[in-house]
């Protein structure tokens, strides 16, 4: 999915949260959003969940299977949590016996089953917080959007939400996701947008992403154009006619293939990133 051109602000006379941000999201990429409070991490995550849309710009080809974890989850609806999850089962598309066989799942797995018959307006904080995430993972979502899902949750379950996350990527599934600790899902391959004065910067480098560094020469047009390859985090000159970037080891293949389709340029060098 795109993000393209994007801009949010809360009212006529507020600044503008966002500010002509485009952005990509690849199927089955990792993406964490960093930044200071207040920057607007949470709006950009409700932008690309659809729970909000731009005042300017567009959000195209956004999965129609998606799932979201709001900071703040609406606790005071008429479900017990059990019947919350197999409604949201329903609305994600599980017909018959399904949306009720993995709501108690879910539950169980986020060690919850002994509130599956107590109505949400009557759960605990962390309880309530495994009934977020649940909904979230109840169905087969192909981008799921999570923002600060993992607070309020006990140890337990902080564990089994990293174990969902790293098995949905596998599968495919997007994931968008803010946590206040830095080293939440440090293991996986990540990208990392920073959020922050309107802008959104992307710099392939967050924690557990794996780049490579590719050095080329002779490329008539140095580093023109190169920042545009999908997957390209940072590019520099660091002599003439020597080019070096940074990308993302799952998009090293195509940024190799791209710059191997012209035909004087020479690959000097290829090797692990940061
Ligand atoms: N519903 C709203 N109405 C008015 N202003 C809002 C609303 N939601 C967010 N804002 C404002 O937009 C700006 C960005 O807020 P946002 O919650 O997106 O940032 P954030 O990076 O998630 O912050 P935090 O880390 O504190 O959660 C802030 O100035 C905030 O006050």
């Amino acid at each position: 999915m795109r993000l393209d051109r994007i801009a949010v602000r809360y009212g006529r006379r507020e600044p503008w949260v966002l500010r002509d941000v485009s952005l990509e999201l690849d199927q089955g990429q990792l993406v964490r959003a960093a930044g200071g409070n207040g920057g607007g991490k949470s709006t950009l995550l409700r932008l690309v969940a659809g729970a909000c849309e731009p005042d300017r710009g567009a959000v195209r080809e956004r999965p129609a299977r998606r799932a979201y974890v709001p900071e703040r989850f609406p606790a005071a609806l008429p479900f017990t949590a059990h019947d919350y999850l197999c409604h949201l089962g329903r609305v994600h598309g599980l017909h018959g016996a399904e949306p009720a066989r993995r709501a108690t799942a879910m539950l169980e797995r986020l060690g919850a089953a002994a509130f599956a018959g107590t109505p949400l307006a009557e759960l605990s904080k962390g309880t309530c917080q495994k009934v977020a995430v649940a909904q979230a993972l109840v169905g087969d979502p192909e981008l799921l959007v999570l923002d600060e899902a993992w607070t309020g949750l006990d140890q337990d379950a902080r564990a089994t939400l990293d174990a969902a996350v790293a098995e949905r990527v596998e599968q495919g599934c997007t994931v968008l996701f803010v946590d206040h600790d830095p080293t939440r899902l440090a293991g996986l391959p990540a990208l990392h947008w920073q959020v922050g004065d309107g802008s959104v910067t992307t710099d392939g480098s967050g924690p557990g992403s794996p780049n490579v560094v590719i050095t080329v020469t002779g490329r008539p047009g140095g580093a023109k154009g190169l920042a545009e390859l999908v997957g390209v985090s940072t590019v520099g000159e660091p002599s003439p006619d020597t080019v070096r970037l940074t990308a993302d080891a799952r998009h090293s293949d195509e940024v190799l293939r791209a710059l191997l389709a012209e035909p004087v340029v020479h690959i000097a060098r290829v090797e692990a990133g940061r």
